[in-house]
């Protein structure tokens, strides 16, 4: 499959001719030609429903975008990936994120190993533990009961954590607080320890390769305010437990052999809440909607494993977000969930779509020349509305926006959520049919305006629409439908990435921030200024060191 330009299929080709007869028109007036195009556009998977049918497209659209999807024989790469195949070809690695959540008792290979036992020893491992934090089994270095969880990590180790404990609040085990700390910033764990008493808390210390920077630096400081507030070197055991797949430096970092839980290298950084990395998850809400989670996931899986290309849920989202990158020229898309407790699920995704497929050579080594990942952003309704909505409906950017809401609320407090409901109908309501100037103008004739003031406003008052959304409404967020929903986002990553014929699981692009820092901390250890960068760097730098004390 190496170096096909996706540019250069026949499906590519037909679409580039396609767009040409469609771009002008007005998603409003597909309505007015199909009574029943909700019905011929949207789908239900497990527990999600998606409405697609607000959207710059027809059947003959969907049809090429399928094309496209055959002639990358999409069926088998998404085969390849669950089957173990080295996929992730940069580094040499199979990508198996779905194995962690595999419940239909098949086995999974990897390098000719059946990787289920070891999957279910850890998951094993992590439910023995959690129950004995939980029913205060385990305890502290002087007999107390764990109350506070911080989990050290950052990127893969900490945006998934954060978004599903964020997510599944309302499953919170009583006496259990969960906190984070990622960045090197010292505010960041400065803040924490003003929450927390040593003799309570434990800490996670969360990272694949068990060398990142920023959390070692943070574990570090954990491990010292540990020694320096009561607590001593034979009480880390109780105190200290570490995820990670570097189990020599996790034993040189001095934490108890038996307080780690691995996982592995076929799972990648930003798919790895489903691993050990999720052991704050599984503490925060306990193990069994843990599980619940993992079986949410699971069933998405199978959807995008066994469904046809054309009723496949994250096939379908992701050959829409083609359609807009590539074709409308769409540079963002934005994920705009209507429930508080999604308030960190566009940040999660950000990472898992920018990290992924912001790639520039395709998979054969070559410089593409079309482009890849969308940047990726967005914020909650309905805070976003009194923010930047104002530019989706009447900036000059076209911005395709996922719509996600529950039908439910976990707090039926008043018309709440039927207000909240009522923004998330309205909002992709009038981002398709906009306002015409007649409308305009009636609106301001209503307000008792004459003519001359009406004419000066109704340039301003008008609204083009057709702007693309999706609607995806789910009955309500609980580990399993949440579950559901992050493997859906998931995959659409995974299909846009054969498509786009780049390598979704590496990210070479990160390491070069890591060096370059390695580089300077050595040069600001010092008082004498630097002459080796650029005169900016220099300059920068050389100021700094004049005003730091
Ligand atoms: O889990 P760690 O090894 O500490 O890595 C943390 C993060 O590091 C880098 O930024 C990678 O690009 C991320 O994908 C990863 O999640």
């Amino acid at each position: 499959m190496k170096n096909i330009n996706p540019t250069s299929t026949a499906a590519w080709k037909k679409l580039q001719v396609h767009y040409q007869s469609v771009k002008d028109q007005h998603i409003k007036d597909y309505f007015t030609k199909d009574s029943n195009r909700f019905e011929h556009f949207s789908l239900k998977a497990n527990d999600i429903l998606i409405d697609y049918s607000k959207n710059k497209l027809t059947e003959e659209t969907l049809k090429l975008l399928l094309e496209l999807a055959e002639e990358f024989k999409l069926p088998e790469q998404i085969k390849s990936m669950f089957s173990g195949e080295k996929i992730n070809e940069t580094e040499s690695r199979a990508v198996l994120h779905t194995a962690l959540r595999n419940f239909s008792d098949q086995p999974v290979y990897e390098s000719g190993e059946d990787i289920m036992p070891q999957i279910k020893e850890v998951l094993k491992q992590m439910k023995n533990f959690c129950e004995k934090v939980h029913n205060g089994d385990w305890k502290g270095y002087s007999g107390k009961k764990i109350t506070d969880i911080v989990n050290i990590g950052i990127g893969g180790s900490d945006l998934g954590p954060v978004m599903v404990t964020e997510a599944l609040k309302p499953y919170q085990k009583e006496g259990i607080k969960v906190h984070f700390v990622s960045n090197i910033d010292a505010s960041h764990i400065a803040e924490v320890f003003k929450k927390i008493n040593p003799e309570s808390t434990l800490f996670l210390i969360a990272s694949k390769t068990f060398t990142t920077q920023e959390t070692m630096t943070n574990a570090h400081t954990a491990r010292n305010w540990f020694l320096e507030n009561g607590g001593n070197e034979k009480d880390i055991a109780k105190h200290f437990a570490a995820l990670s797949t570097n189990q020599k430096a996790v034993e040189d970092f001095g934490i108890d052999p038996a307080n780690m839980f691995v996982f592995w290298d076929w799972v990648g950084g930003r798919y790895s809440l489903w691993s050990a990395i999720g052991l704050s998850i599984a503490l925060s809400i306990g193990y069994d909607n843990f599980e619940e989670l993992l079986k949410g996931a699971h069933e998405m899986d199978q959807h995008f494993l066994n469904q046809p290309l054309a009723e496949n849920a994250p096939v379908l989202l992701a050959l829409i977000g083609i359609w807009y990158n590539n074709f409308f020229e769409a540079e963002t898309e934005a994920i705009l969930p209507y429930d508080q407790y999604l308030h960190r699920f566009a940040a999660y995704f950000q990472q898992g779509n920018m990290e992924s497929n912001g790639k520039s050579v395709d998979r054969g080594g070559e410089k593409v020349h079309y482009q890849t990942g969308p940047i990726v952003w967005g914020e909650p309704g309905t805070n976003g509305q009194h923010a930047f909505y104002q530019l989706i409906h009447q900036g000059t950017k076209l911005i395709p926006c996922d719509f996600i809401a529950p039908a439910n609320s976990h707090h039926p407090i008043g018309d709440h959520h039927e207000k909240l409901l009522a923004n998330f109908f309205a909002q992709t309501e009038a981002l398709m049919n906009g306002k015409t100037e007649t409308e305009a103008r009636k609106e301001l004739q209503e307000k008792g305006m004459n003519e001359d003031e009406i004419a000066k406003l109704v340039p301003f008052k008008v609204f083009a629409g057709n702007n693309p959304t999706n609607s995806i409404l789910l009955e309500k967020i609980t580990p399993k439908s949440l579950g559901n929903l992050i493997a859906l986002y998931e995959h659409k990553i995974y299909v846009q990435g054969v498509i786009w014929n780049i390598f979704s699981f590496d990210q070479w692009g990160v390491e070069l921030g890591k060096q370059l820092a390695g580089l300077i901390l050595p040069e600001l250890k010092h008082n004498n200024p630097v002459i080796g960068h650029d005169s900016s760097t220099n300059g920068l730098i050389n100021e700094y060191k004049k005003m730091r004390k």
